[in-house]
C-alpha cells in the first residue's frame, strides 16, 4: 500500500487550518522587515540608493553654509573675486545635490518598481498552486483587489516613502546638530515652535489619510456598481430598469463627491495650518535673530543660514509626520501579500513517477485503471454534509462509464476528486494500483481530459483556444482537432476563422459551438482518461448530432467517465452507474437497471420520453 510522505503530511496539517485570510495589525518595522527577502537580490542598488541618499543629504546641509558664504564673504565683503569663488563654491555644492538627487530619485524608484514587479509575479504563481477550496473560502475579487491595492501601495513606500523617511530623518538629526552650533538660543526658540506645527500637521493629515481610504472605498463602490450594471445590461433593458439603475449609480456618484468634498475641506485647512504656523514660527525667529544682527551678536549670513537650516529642519519634520502614516499602512499590507505568499496549498503533489500503463484500449484486460475504495468526501465549506459516501468503483481499462443521478447527488463531486481539486477525507483513489496522491499533480492531470459542462473561452483567437490544452501543438493538429469535433466548418464562418479573437467568455459563440471548441481541446490533449460533463443545455437536433458525432471521435480508445444526460451516451456506455445523494445506489447497463433500479426507471422516463 503506498502512503503519503512525512513531508506530505506535515503540509497537510498545517493546510488543514486554511482559513480567510485576516487582516492582522504588526508593527511597522516588524510588516517592513517582511519584504526584505524581495530586497535581496538588489542588494547593491540598495547600497547604491542609500550612499546617493547620505550624499544628497550632506550636500543639502552643506548648501546652508554656502548661503552664509556667499552673503558673509562674497556680498558683505564687496570684493568681486570673493563673490565669484563663494558662488562657485555654492554652485559645486548645488551640482552635487542635483546629481545625488537624479540618482537617488532613479534607483529608489527603481527599487520600488523592481521589488513590486518580483512581489507581483511570485503571488500570481502561488495563487495558481491553491486549491479551490481556498478561493470558496477568500473571494477572487478581493484577492484581486488586495493585490493591486496592497502592491501600489508597497510601491510608492518603497519608491517613495521609505527614502523621504530617511533623507528625512538624516536632515532633521544634521539640520539640528548645525543649529544647535550656530546659534543655541534660536534653536531653542524654533524647537519650542516645532510642537504648534507638528500637532496640527498631524491631526488634520490624520483625517485627510482617514477620509482619503473613505473616498477610495466610495468610489470603489461605484466602479462595482457600474462594471454590474455594464455586465448585465441586457437584463437591465429588458426588465426597463434604466432609470431605477441611473438614480442608484446617481446616489452611489453623489455619496463618493460628499465624502471626497469632506477630505478636501480637511486638506485645505492642513494648509492653511501649515503655512500660517510655519510661517509664523520664522517670522518670530527672523525677529530675535534680525535683532541679533543689529546689535552685531551675528552676521546676516548666519541669519540666512540658520533661516535654511531651520526651513530644513520644519520640512524634514513635516515630511517624517506625513509618511510615518503611509509606512505604517505599508507594514499592514506587507504583512497581507506575505499572508497570502504564506498561504499553504492543501494539494501537494507526490513523487511518484507514474505507472506505466499501455495507451492502446483492451477491454480484455482485466485489472482496473482506476480505482476508488471507500471514498468519502465533504466540502470544506460544508463539513457536515457528505458529497460523496463510502464509494467504491474500479474501472477498466477502455471502459466508458456513465453517471445517472438527480441533481446534487455528487457525480460533478467525483470530477472534482479525480482531478484532485479536493481531497477525499477517507479512502482512496489509485490509477494502475497507484494512490494519485503520491503521483506528481501535474503527471496526474495530464492523464485527463475534462470537458465541462460550461466552456471556459479565453479572450484569445480561436486558435489559441483550442491550444489551451496541448501548446505544443501547431497548426495542423488544431485544424484537425477541429474538424474531428465538428468545429473546423463554423470556425471558418467566423470573420477571421481561426484568428478570429473571442470576446471575454467567448459572448461570440453559440452553447452548441463552445462545446465543440471544449471537445477539440480534449482531442488535442490525447489523454487516456476521460471526464466528461455532458451539456444539458437544450441543442436543436442539428447541432446535438453535431456534438454526439464529436464526443464519439473523443471517447474512441479512451476510458471515458460521462455524466450523462443523453440517451445515446447511456446506450452506448459499458457501464452506468446510478448515483444518488453521494452513494452507488446501482449499476449495470441501460437495459439491466431498467428492471433493477426505480430510481433510473423514473429518469429514463423523464430523460427518454420527451
Ligand atoms: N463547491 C462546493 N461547496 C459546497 N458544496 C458543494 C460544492 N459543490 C457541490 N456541492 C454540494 O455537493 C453535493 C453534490 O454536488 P454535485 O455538484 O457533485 O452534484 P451533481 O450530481 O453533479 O449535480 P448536477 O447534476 O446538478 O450538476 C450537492 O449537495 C451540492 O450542493
Amino acid at each position: 500500500m503506498t502512503t503519503l510522505n512525512p513531508d506530505q503530511k506535515k503540509q497537510k496539517a498545517t493546510a488543514a487550518k486554511q482559513s480567510p485570510l485576516h487582516n492582522e495589525r504588526t508593527s511597522s518595522a516588524q510588516g517592513l522587515l517582511a519584504f526584505w527577502p524581495f530586497l535581496r537580490p538588489y542588494r547593491r542598488q540598495v547600497i547604491y540608493a542609500l550612499s546617493a541618499l547620505v550624499i544628497t543629504a550632506m550636500a543639502m546641509l552643506s548648501l546652508g553654509k554656502g548661503v552664509q558664504f556667499l552673503i558673509d564673504q562674497g556680498l558683505a565683503t564687496g570684493s568681486e573675486t570673493d563673490l565669484t569663488n563663494a558662488l562657485l563654491l555654492f554652485m559645486g555644492l548645488v551640482v552635487v545635490f542635483g546629481i545625488g538627487s537624479f540618482c537617488r530619485f532613479y534607483l529608489v524608484s527603481w527599487l520600488g518598481e523592481r521589488v513590486v514587479a518580483d512581489i507581483r509575479k511570485a503571488l500570481f504563481a502561488h495563487l495558481l498552486t491553491l486549491p479551490p477550496a481556498f478561493f470558496e473560502n477568500n473571494s477572487p475579487s478581493e484577492i484581486q483587489s488586495r493585490i493591486t491595492s496592497d502592491t501600489t501601495l508597497l510601491q510608492s513606500v518603497i519608491g517613495s516613502s521609505l527614502s523621504i523617511a530617511l533623507r528625512s530623518s538624516l536632515m532633521l538629526i544634521g539640520g539640528v546638530l548645525f543649529l544647535l552650533v550656530m546659534h543655541f538660543k534660536l534653536t531653542l526658540i524654533l524647537i519650542l515652535c516645532v510642537p504648534f506645527v507638528v500637532v496640527p500637521v498631524l491631526y488634520f493629515g490624520r483625517r485627510v489619510r482617514r477620509l482619503s481610504r473613505h473616498s477610495q472605498d466610495e468610489i470603489a463602490n461605484v466602479g462595482q456598481y457600474l462594471s454590474q450594471a455594464l455586465r448585465h445590461i441586457k437584463v437591465i433593458q429588458a426588465f426597463t430598469h434604466e432609470h431605477h439603475d441611473e438614480q442608484r449609480f446617481d446616489k452611489a456618484v453623489e455619496q463618493a463627491f460628499r465624502v471626497s468634498v469632506k477630505r478636501i475641506l480637511q486638506r485645505s485647512w492642513l494648509a492653511l495650518m501649515a503655512i500660517l504656523l510655519s510661517m509664523g514660527g520664522i517670522g518670530i525667529m527672523l525677529w530675535f535673530g534680525g535683532k541679533d544682527v543689529i546689535s552685531g551678536a551675528i552676521s546676516a549670513g548666519d541669519l540666512a543660514s540658520f533661516l535654511f537650516y531651520s526651513i530644513v529642519v520644519a520640512g524634514a519634520v513635516t515630511a517624517l509626520s506625513e509618511v510615518m502614516g503611509e509606512l505604517q499602512r505599508a507594514a499592514g499590507a506587507t504583512e497581507r501579500i506575505m499572508e497570502l505568499l504564506r498561504e499553504p496549498s492543501t494539494i501537494i503533489s507526490g513523487q511518484q513517477p507514474l505507472p506505466k500503463v499501455s495507451t492502446a484500449p483492451n477491454r480484455a484486460e482485466n485489472k482496473p485503471l482506476l480505482t476508488l475504495s471507500n471514498v468519502s468526501f465533504s466540502y470544506p465549506t460544508r463539513p457536515t454534509t457528505a458529497a460523496l459516501k463510502k464509494l467504491n468503483l474500479s474501472i477498466k481499462k477502455g471502459e466508458k462509464v456513465a453517471l445517472v443521478g438527480p441533481s446534487g447527488a455528487g457525480k460533478s463531486t467525483l470530477f472534482e476528486l479525480l482531478l484532485r481539486f479536493y481531497e477525499p477525507q477517507q479512502g482512496e483513489i489509485r490509477f494502475a494500483n497507484q494512490n494519485i496522491q503520491t503521483l506528481s499533480l501535474s503527471d496526474w492531470r495530464q492523464q485527463l481530459a475534462f470537458v465541462p459542462q460550461e466552456t471556459a473561452l479565453f479572450d484569445l483567437s480561436v486558435a489559441d483556444n483550442l491550444a489551451y490544452a496541448n501548446r505544443d501543438a501547431n497548426k495542423e493538429e488544431i485544424q484537425h482537432a477541429a474538424k474531428l469535433s465538428n468545429a473546423h466548418e463554423f470556425i471558418l464562418q467566423l470573420q477571421q476563422g481561426y484568428d478570429t479573437q473571442l470576446g471575454e467568455n467567448g459572448v461570440r459563440l453559440s452553447g452548441g459551438q463552445r462545446q465543440r471548441i471544449a471537445i477539440a481541446r480534449a482531442i488535442l490533449k490525447d489523454a487516456p482518461i476521460l471526464l466528461l460533463d455532458e451539456a444539458t443545455s437544450a441543442l436543436d437536433a442539428q447541432s446535438e448530432r453535431k456534438v454526439q458525432d464529436a464526443l464519439e471521435t473523443l471517447m474512441e480508445g479512451r476510458t471515458s467517465l460521462v455524466i450523462a444526460h443523453r440517451l445515446a451516451t447511456v446506450l452506448n456506455a459499458d457501464r452506468i452507474l446510478v448515483l444518488d445523494h453521494g452513494e452507488i445506489i446501482a449499476q449495470g447497463t441501460h437495459s439491466e437497471l431498467l428492471e433493477t433500479c426505480a430510481l433510473y426507471q423514473g429518469l429514463a422516463e423523464l430523460q427518454f420520453t420527451h
